[in-house]
């Protein structure tokens, strides 16, 4: 079993990278937390949100490893003033990334286990319904292996890029960065773990977002290396995850729920999509995929169902085509209305 002297021993060795001392001399571990191996540890830094914490939580994550633990789930705070002068480095100004934005931001992860369960459907209308309630909307479309938000959006136009910056393409009041916007022809990518961070990372500092209330990620499926790469990046966000009611989905997305609590992330609910299908004719409810699923994982990840949605296509505007978003009139765009309210309710 691997101990808190182990864990401490071990960060010995890691440096702050702006006061050039170890974490362990700088007093800057403010928690720490050991169970069954997996570690879970709350820092605080000089200048949290730059390019170095990145490579700090590489150095972290290798020598915890390396002392033993399973897994290492890691929270950034920032450093007194008091501290960072007391070690001789510099307060850092505030700067307009987005990372060092997250009191004003909430980042909410969408996530689901497997794909195909409507994870970015339910993305894209959750972001289009909090900008009809008049908040500052952005999203980032992460599914790497299967980004599907611009065309969703039905989004024709790629960002402007100016010198360094990229301007999101704003569709329906949402300004939109998708990977697909920076691949040619829909070729199949393959992305080496430590790129797709990268990735990550340029459109968290180098797209020029404009203020932002809420900034919706759409996530692979899956608990992979990008999930986690975006929980240690952003400890703020916070998370919806999305099932279908088939009891093995349910199943297969409390693995990815497992992951938030893991990293302390708290999770804003479930949605259960493909809930069942209404007939037009009777009213009557039939439950194709099964019954109970959203409601199983809520509880399991004591959360609850933010929304139910049935099966359904929205009607096709040619005027604004957008294959995937709901008009406000639409029963289906109704139910979105009144989850991202509930969104923002939870996030007040
Ligand atoms: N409630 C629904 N009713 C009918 N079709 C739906 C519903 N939700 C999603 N779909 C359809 O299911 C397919 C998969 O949805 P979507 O791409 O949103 O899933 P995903 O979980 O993001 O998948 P992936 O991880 O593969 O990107 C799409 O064709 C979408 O239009």
């Amino acid at each position: 079993m691997l101990t808190e002297e182990q864990v401490l021993n071990a960060l010995k060795s890691v440096q702050e990278p702006h006061l050039g001392k170890s974490l362990v001399e700088l007093n800057a571990i403010k928690e720490l937390k050991i169970k069954n191996n997996m570690v879970s540890l709350k820092l605080a830094i000089s200048q949290p949100g730059t390019a170095e914490q990145m490579q700090l939580q590489q150095e972290i994550v290798t020598a915890v490893k390396n002392a033993g633990a399973e897994s290492v789930g890691l929270r950034f705070e920032k450093m007194s003033d008091e501290e960072v002068a007391k070690y001789g480095g510099q307060a850092q100004e505030e700067g307009a990334s987005l990372l060092k934005r997250q009191d004003k931001t909430n980042f909410i992860a969408v996530t689901s286990g497997k794909g195909g369960v409507g994870k970015s459907t339910v993305s894209v209308n959750l972001a289009t319904s909090l900008a009809r309630l008049g908040k500052k909307v952005g999203i980032i479309d992460a599914d790497i292996y299967g980004f599907s938000v611009p065309d969703m959006m039905g989004i024709e136009e790629r960002p402007k890029v100016v010198g360094q910056k990229i301007y999101p393409v704003t569709r329906f009041d949402v300004q939109v960065i998708s990977m697909g916007f920076f691949v040619e022809d829909n070729s199949p990518i393959i992305w080496r773990g430590p790129m797709l961070g990268k990735m990550l990372n340029n459109f968290f500092n180098e797209v020029e977002w404009d203020d932002l209330d809420y900034l919706i990620l759409d996530l692979p499926p899956g608990t992979g290396d990008v999930a986690l790469d975006i929980h240690s990046m952003l400890p703020t966000s916070k998370e919806i995850i999305v099932t279908t009611p088939h009891a093995t989905a349910a199943f297969v997305a409390a693995r990815a729920g497992a992951m938030a609590i893991k990293t302390d992330h708290e999770i804003l609910g479930v949605v259960e999509n493909m809930s069942y299908f209404e007939s037009k004719v009777t009213g009557e409810k039939e439950y194709v995929f099964g019954k109970g699923g959203g409601e199983k994982l809520a509880e399991e990840l004591k959360t609850e169902v933010i929304a139910q949605i049935p099966l359904g296509q929205p009607e096709i505007d040619e005027e604004n085509f957008a294959p995937s978003i709901y008009d406000t009139n639409h029963p289906i765009g109704e139910i979105y209305m009144d989850m991202a309210a509930k969104v923002v309710e939870k996030t007040k």
